[in-house]
């Protein structure tokens, strides 16, 4: 089986109106070009850290002119449309915070799996570069993987992808494909982006499908781009050379999944161990 997948660059405005108008294009000419399933970056409804407008901006998930846009779009061009994540209202009580949330709409337009990053990025860079998540998003405590007509996807987003043993439990819980839409900073972006998506695939021999947000963003923040596509033996199928916003699209092989984990079984050779031992 075969599965034309297009993941989508961008360079997401400061309003949910100016995100859609500027992906929907983008994601007319992936559906043009015969992806079925679409999948787009972090924060592609809303990529504004100037704390005021942010939270003015923040809306439920059914309010949000992107999402509801996207969900529409979905449906009018009958595919799959993985939006890599929308920041929205929680929806949990007594939190004030916003869900930095991962949706599948399927190709009738109907939300099919979400999924709340789990790993928030609370982090000083040594350039001085500095983010408090926690500080504005309410992290979930789940993780997804959602069933397709291709196989599971497993759901993650960004930061998520530093932490290789939520990878591990979802290829064991059945996905093939592993979705890590990014908003990267550049620095780390130059130095681990592409190894840790590489590593990811390898460990888990699932296909790992990363669209980032690239450029200077109108806040002033930079993020790294680069999106790209690896297969399960970690071979760089597709990959964006740059921050532009474009399409970027890939055949994927789905028996690669089983030819990769069946030349290196790791996921059935899994031990119990003891905790490491301290040695005074
Ligand atoms: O809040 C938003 O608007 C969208 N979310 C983000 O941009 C998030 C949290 S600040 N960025 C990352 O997780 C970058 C991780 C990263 O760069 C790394 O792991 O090196």
């Amino acid at each position: 089986m075969t599965l034309r997948v297009a993941l989508i660059q961008t360079r997401t405005p400061a309003t949910q109106e100016a995100a859609l108008a500027h992906v929907a294009p983008l994601i007319r000419q992936a559906a043009k070009d015969g992806a079925r399933l679409i999948l787009t970056p972090e924060g592609v409804n809303l990529l504004e850290q100037r704390r005021e407008r942010r939270e003015q901006a923040v809306t439920d998930q059914d309010a949000d002119a992107a999402v509801t846009g996207l969900r529409a779009l979905a449906r009018e061009l009958g595919v799959w449309l993985l939006i890599g994540s929308a920041i929205v209202r929680s929806g949990r009580e007594g939190d004030g915070r916003a869900a930095n949330r991962s949706l599948l709409i399927d190709d009738g337009g109907e939300t099919v799996a979400a999924y709340d990053k789990l790993h928030v990025f609370d982090v000083t860079l040594p350039d001085g570069e500095s983010w408090k998540e926690s500080s504005v998003i309410r992290p979930g405590d789940g993780a997804v993987v959602a069933a397709t007509p291709w196989g599971g996807l497993g759901m993650t987003v960004c930061y998520d992808v530093r932490f290789p043993h939520l990878y591990r439990q979802l290829a064991k819980a059945g996905a093939v494909m592993i979705a890590i839409p990014a908003a990267f900073t550049r620095p780390t972006g130059e130095a681990h982006w592409e190894t840790l998506l590489r590593a990811r695939a390898i460990e888990t021999g699932c296909f790992i499908l990363a669209p980032a947000q690239g450029g200077e963003h109108e806040d002033g923040r930079k993020t790294w781009g680069r999106s790209m596509i690896v297969g399960p033996w970690g071979e760089v199928l597709a990959r964006a050379e740059g921050d532009a916003p474009c399409v970027l699209t890939a055949d994927l092989d789905m028996e690669a999944v089983d030819r990769a984990r069946r030349a290196v079984p790791q996921l059935t050779h899994d031990r119990d161990f003891d905790p490491p031992a301290s040695r005074p």
